[in-house]
């Protein structure tokens, strides 16, 4: 089974606060997902590879690191996108693919509706991201369209898990790592989770209210 991390931190706490509140405007709320999601980058690159570099200080050469592994970070639009400022703000080398995607309102089952996936896919080390894993559909189904394209080494990172999401995930794809930054109660009869924090892409894009 792949590996589950829930990050602990007071910063991350405060951000997901901010998020679950109705009261937070688009611009507010938008903000925060960037902030939140540099702080799950930061815990989803613990396994980044390094290699060793020479430098010189001032006074004599000694051995650092620079990063060894090709980065590709893919939001599952729409609300993915606001997690990717977050990620590449740490590797700006980073590739960004874009998957789209958007739940059948009736059924809760992804339909795609676009891709562009850098071509080095296969040799490099992906983050997925989307705020949130409801049945864990989009996840799944993005993941896998990204295996067929040859990615071997895939994480998942989102900011409000369900059970029910995890539960799919981790079953569909046992070798992919799971970061958020909250496990939730439940989905409820509309598959959002609860308490939730609504609609990720609706609130940061501001297309509602
Ligand atoms: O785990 P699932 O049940 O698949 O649900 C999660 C998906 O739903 C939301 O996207 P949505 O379909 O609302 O599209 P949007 O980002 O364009 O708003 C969210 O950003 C995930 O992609
Ligand atoms: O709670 C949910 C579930 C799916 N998508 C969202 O944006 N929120
Ligand atoms: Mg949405």
């Amino acid at each position: 089974m792949s590996s589950l991390t829930v990050v602990d931190h007071p910063l991350l706490k405060r951000d997901l606060t901010i998020l679950r509140s109705r009261e937070t405007p688009h611009g507010a709320f938008r903000k925060t997902v960037s902030d939140a999601a540099a702080i799950l980058a930061y815990e989803a690159m613990q396994e980044v590879d390094l290699k060793d570099k020479t430098i010189e200080t001032p006074l004599e050469s000694t051995t650092g690191y620079e990063i060894a592994d090709e980065v590709i970070v893919v939001p599952i639009m729409r609300a993915g996108l606001g997690m990717v400022d977050g990620f590449v703000r740490f590797i700006p080398e980073a590739r960004v693919g874009h998957l789209g995607m958007q739940r059948d309102e009736e059924t809760y089952d992804p339909v795609d509706y676009y891709s562009n996936i850098p071509d080095t896919i296969s040799e490099a080390r992906v983050f997925v991201v989307d705020p949130m894993l409801a049945t864990g559909g989009s996840a799944s189904f993005a993941i896998e369209h990204l295996k067929q394209r040859g990615a071997e080494r895939i994480h998942f990172a989102c900011l409000v898990a369900a059970p029910e999401g995890i539960e799919r995930l981790q079953s569909d794809h046992s070798d992919v790592p799971i970061v958020t930054a909250t496990v939730d109660r439940e989905l409820d009869d509309n598959a959002f989770i609860r308490p939730g924090l609504g609609d990720a892409g609706d609130r940061i894009f501001g297309t509602t209210g």
